[in-house]
């Protein structure tokens, strides 16, 4: 397994409703930053140009789509996206076993036959935004929101995807649960000066990097910030400064 630096674990959340805005601020960070992810938001403004665009400049790209729907509808979304080169998109696990099996086979299946790397399928758990009382009262899930957490990656496991979307507070017990091979991909990034929003378990990154996270999703606090170029470079000198955060 290679050690990758801080910027190549960060992956920088493209929320902007126009491809301009998205594309200016990748360039500003294309020196350090290797992977932008692109979101509903921006992918309904721009279509799937904006991953060519991306591509072009250099960049990996984490399609952010959350596919959840029957098995057959998510096994042609993950067919179509694939054949657009990204390197990661994602399934909800609530969609099941199956529907995440069909996301991946049919994921192997087109990178195959394009000849090109097959793109890593991760599962959503427990949206960062989701609280104990949320799960709980509203969407009647009982139990531990960070237990719950834990077996969906196990079923995202068992289903053969590579990783999950989770809070920073759920990496230790998914790095016990699945081992350290599977991945995690850790919203919910907050840097102490930065504003929670509508997160509710959130992290710094340097916590984060230090509980084992694979990748950390960093939206506002870089593309809100006044100096978004600075903000960055301000994460990954935190980062870099405490010893023994990157494994
Ligand atoms: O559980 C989840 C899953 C996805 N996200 C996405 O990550 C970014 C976070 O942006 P911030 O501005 O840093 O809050 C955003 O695009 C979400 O759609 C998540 O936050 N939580």
């Amino acid at each position: 397994m290679t050690t990758q630096s801080p910027a190549e674990k960060i992956f920088v959340a493209l929320d902007y409703d126009n491809m301009d805005d998205a594309l200016r601020l990748a360039d500003r960070l294309g020196d350090t930053i290797r992977t932008m992810k692109v979101g509903l938001q921006l992918f309904f403004k721009s279509g799937p140009v904006i991953l060519d665009r991306l591509h072009d400049m250099g960049f990996q790209v984490f399609m952010d789509c959350k596919f959840h729907d029957i098995p057959n509808t998510v096994a042609g979304a993950s067919d179509s996206v694939t054949s657009h080169g990204v390197y990661m998109f994602n399934v909800h696990v609530g969609g099941g076993v199956e529907m995440m099996r069909r996301a991946k086979q049919a994921a192997i299946t087109r990178a195959e036959s394009l000849g090109i790397a097959v793109p890593k399928v991760i599962g959503v758990t427990q949206l960062t935004s989701t609280t104990q009382s949320v799960m709980n009262d509203e969407i009647g899930i009982l139990g531990d929101v960070g237990e719950s957490v834990i077996s969906y990656a196990r079923l995202a496991q068992q289903a053969g995807l590579d990783g999950v979307v989770a809070s920073g507070h759920e990496i230790q017990g998914i790095r016990e649960a699945c081992g350290s091979d599977f991945l995690t991909v850790i919203p919910g990034i907050r840097p102490t000066w930065a504003e929670a929003n509508d997160q509710a378990r959130i992290m710094t990154p340097t916590e984060a990097l230090r509980a084992g996270a694979s990748y950390l999703v960093i939206g506002r606090a870089i593309t809100h910030a006044d100096d978004p170029r600075a903000a960055a470079l301000r994460i990954l000198e935190e980062v870099q400064a405490s010893e023994g955060a990157i494994s």
